[in-house]
């Protein structure tokens, strides 16, 4: 080697040398044999012993209940662990050094100096955390007027098809006072879509107020939504109580879980929308109403008209506009995203870098029935997102349920859930694609040069197709 290059060498050295000796954390690299190759300045401060003196020697020889020669030995790297040293619990990490596969040495750090800094820095931390989400929150809430719709249409994932043809509906009723009667099962949305039209209409800067029928006792369920007057009744407080009906004036009213409400409160209802006035309970004066009316279901309205048990008159003033939700399993096109996006909001909300999911795991969820819909979907990501330790989330990260889909069934699914026998055959060539592109940018780390490659195809013609499918 010219003596150019080995001062060249040694001077980098140095300069590495120098970084490390002004680092807070103590840090200490030993060789192959385990003998100390480096420690820094601070370290050996600590220890008593001049960097020096003990660079060669055997690392359990000089500090107290290490393990790095463990390290060394089988390769596997230790984080933040308790060790003692000098009277002091402290908090380290070993990680081994691999070179051509094999392990050369190992480097240590002591990232907190005793139990007291580690907790010290946990509440600093604990604090940064609930100011940045208090942030967070602020950001979202100075979004709106604090009316009670908390949701845009922006905010309801999903490029499917159907999805767009939903938000072409949604943007096209919403201005108008029409009342919209929102079906869908347990966890589709039907609630942000409530909000959404709400958030579209004229009546945006009025309140949203949301009532779950199926919530509200029976029993107090007249006086919740019709309000009541002092003295109504025993028990009633001073000054009486305004309803969900007068809160909700100038707004909109969003009864949730509809086929809940029981019958007398239904003719109630009924006698309400048509007057469009609303008296409270114990009052003489019935108040004008200005509300938009939204309600929502997820039970089949029809059927119970036919049991009796939910009025045809009323069914026909709620049903004037209804948007139907479909469940998840009839959209697994947007499965890939809405898992994305759920991911990128608890990165958001924790500080913590969004993990991202391994292809067996995603293409599981995509043969994945999802009887729970979105809410479970978003359930799963939550689990998975404070279980896992690691920059992806394995198939072994989700509930067994999904790992037990059935992946041979050919009926419903290839063997990758890669593709749906529901609509036409283009729809379904189309979600395939997607479904497959979306998988191989995973298993490429996101790099669409890498997943252009692994499907064999141009990087121009990847870059159309991400275009193509939203992605
Ligand atoms: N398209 C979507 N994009 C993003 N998040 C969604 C979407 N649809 C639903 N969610 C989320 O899924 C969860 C369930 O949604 P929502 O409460 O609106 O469903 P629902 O149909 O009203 O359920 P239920 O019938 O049980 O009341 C919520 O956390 C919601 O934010």
């Amino acid at each position: 080697m010219s003596l150019k290059k080995l001062e060249k060498l040694s001077q980098a050295a140095n300069t590495y040398k120098a970084i490390l000796n002004a680092m807070e954390e103590w840090v200490v690299i030993v060789d192959h044999q385990s003998k100390i190759f480096f420690i820094n300045r601070p370290y050996a401060r600590f220890l008593g012993v001049k960097a020096e003196d003990v660079k060669g020697k055997k690392v359990t020889d000089v500090i107290e209940n290490t393990r790095m020669h463990i390290t060394v030995q089988t390769g596997q790297a230790e984080r933040f662990s308790f060790q003692k040293i000098l009277g002091s619990k402290m908090i380290a990490s070993r990680l081994p050094i691999v070179d051509q596969g094999e392990v050369i040495g190992a480097v240590g750090t002591v990232i907190f100096h005793d139990t007291h800094e580690w907790k010290q820095i946990n509440s600093h931390i604990k604090a940064l955390l609930a100011e940045q989400d208090f942030q967070y929150q602020k950001s979202i809430a100075s979004d709106k007027l604090n009316t009670g719709a908390n949701f845009h249409l922006n905010d309801i994932i999903g490029d499917s098809q159907v999805m767009k043809s939903l938000s072409a509906k949604v943007t096209q009723v919403a201005s108008g006072d029409v009342t919209v009667l929102i079906r869908g099962e347990s966890g589709t949305g039907k609630e942000l879509y409530a909000h959404a039209i709400h958030q579209l209409s004229d009546r945006a800067e009025y309140p949203f107020i949301k009532v779950n029928c199926a919530a509200i006792p029976e029993s107090l369920l007249e006086s919740e939504l019709f309000g009541y007057e002092e003295g109504a009744f025993t028990g009633a407080k001073k000054g009486g109580k305004p309803g969900k009906f007068q809160l909700a004036n100038g707004g909109t009213l969003f009864l949730d879980e509809i086929g809940d409400l029981p019958l007398l409160m239904q003719a109630k209802l009924l006698r309400v929308l048509q007057d469009r006035e609303v008296e409270s309970v114990g009052g003489t004066q019935p108040m004008p109403l200005n509300i938009r009316l939204i309600t929502a279901t997820h039970r089949p309205l029809e059927s119970l008209i036919e049991s009796g048990a939910f009025r045809g008159d009323l069914y026909y003033r709620i049903n004037v506009v209804a948007i139907d939700l479909p469940p998840l399993r009839e959209r697994r096109g947007d499965i890939a995203k809405l898992a994305d996006f759920f991911l990128q909001k608890l990165s958001r909300r924790t500080g913590r870098r969004a993990p991202k999911l391994t292809v067996q795991a995603l293409t599981a969820m995509i043969a994945y029935n999802w009887p729970g819909n979105i809410r479970e979907l978003e359930n799963v990501i939550e689990a998975a997102f404070y279980t896992s330790h690691d920059r992806k989330i394995p198939l072994s990260l989700l509930p067994a349920q999904l790992s037990q889909t059935d992946h041979s069934t050919p009926k419903n699914q290839t063997s990758k859930g890669i593709i749906q026998s529901t609509g036409s055959l283009k729809e379904q060539l189309n979600l395939a694609e997607k479904n497959i592109i979306n998988a191989a940018l995973i298993e490429c780390g996101d790099n669409r040069t890498k997943a252009a490659k692994k499907l064999g195809i141009s990087k121009s013609t990847f870059y159309e197709k991400l275009d193509k499918h939203g992605i």
